[in-house]
């Protein structure tokens, strides 16, 4: 099933019916796939464009430069490679580069400034705007899910979001055949929503709901380790961009949790494309780039369910705890897949 494309203008400057159209389309598809497709949805199709150019150039310097911006233990902005992950079971043959906001005092970023300034003059401004896109789209779910304005707004405020530069450099397809190794493995997000802008690579895959084991992935994933990842009982879909600057959204774990399963947080990889341009019998898969805004929810902010979503039938499937205690506990779980959700 191909998503159709929203015209967020329409919630954007619309009329009050336009509004609310837009709004129920937005939620039907966050409750139908966890994904949802966006156009005109107030960032020129020229930032995007330089977004990816940005990106590019950044992982085309020369490792020395690139390592200035290395992520160290006490930020979790700057650079990693996905290499040097302990996980020892999955390997995700992926590099990235992280920007929190300029007003975050508590992980300070760490930009290439002496080797590439406009990196940081570009997505200084860039985080606001993706923030206040953010925040459009959760007025548009209050409304869409019949919440009093502000229930979700005032939840992200002051802002604790992340950009992420994603770079997957060329690869031999039988390193992606060895049965460890993926672009991204399946995975959700942590925060309440993700943006995200890809290449003409292709490769993104979001979950159909239709076809895939009906237990959560979040269960399976969290709950009983990486044993039970029972990946390959899911059936994934190509989530390609039709046109430049289209952008993809999809619900994340903390909006899950705050709607107690009403969203699912979208289950998505990114491996081979399935373009005959593409095809298995190749030897390397091209380079590809993405770019992605993690949403989240103040560190403050409790991520327990609303109360709008608590009846007598359903109970809160998820405890009271802090948007910070949830990413803590969600990346202990990534370093120990044992560790319990
Ligand atoms: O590169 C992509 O298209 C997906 C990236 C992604 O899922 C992530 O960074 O969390
Ligand atoms: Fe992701």
């Amino acid at each position: 099933m191909i998503l159709q494309a929203i015209d967020f203008s329409r919630f954007l400057r619309g009329s009050e019916s336009d509004r609310v159209e837009t709004a129920d389309a937005l939620v039907e598809s966050f409750k139908q796939h966890g994904f949802a497709r966006l156009v005109n949805y107030g960032i020129s199709v020229f930032s995007i464009e330089h977004l990816e150019m940005l990106n590019r150039k950044f992982f085309s310097m020369p490792e020395d430069a690139k390592m200035r911006s290395f992520k160290g233990a006490e930020t979790t902005a700057g650079l990693r490679k996905h290499k040097d992950v302990p996980d020892g079971i999955l390997v995700d043959e992926k590099e990235h580069f992280d920007a929190g906001s300029a007003s975050d005092m508590d992980f300070p970023n760490k930009w290439p400034d002496k080797d590439m300034p406009e990196l940081r003059q570009f997505l200084e401004p860039f985080h606001d705007t993706c923030q206040d896109l953010c925040l459009s789209l959760m007025e548009a779910c209050e409304l869409g899910l019949r919440l009093p304005p502000g229930t979700l707004t005032r939840r992200c405020q002051p802002p604790a979001s992340e950009l992420r530069l994603n770079y997957y450099p060329a690869v031999d397809m039988k390193k992606l055949q060895d049965g460890r190794t993926r672009r991204t493995w399946p995975h959700t997000d942590f925060g309440l929503l993700t943006l995200l802008w890809q290449d003409d690579v292709g490769g993104l895959k979001y979950q159909d709901r239709s076809k895939s084991n009906s237990r959560s992935f979040m269960e399976r994933q969290y709950g009983t380790g990486h044993s039970d990842l029972g990946v390959e009982q899911d059936v994934f879909l190509p989530l390609t961009r039709n046109e430049p600057g289209e952008m993809a959204v999809n619900i994340s774990d903390t909006f899950q949790r705050l709607t107690n399963d009403v969203f699912r947080a979208g289950v998505h990889t990114v491996d081979w494309p399935d373009s005959s341009s593409h095809s298995r019998k190749e030897r390397t898969l091209p380079a590809r780039y993405s770019s992605v805004f993690f949403f989240k929810a103040h560190r403050n902010t409790s991520v327990g369910v609303l109360p709008h979503f608590i009846t007598e039938q359903t109970p809160a499937h998820y405890d009271n705890i802090t948007a910070l205690e949830f990413h803590r506990r969600m990346t202990q779980v990534l370093i120990d897949p044992t560790g319990q959700k």
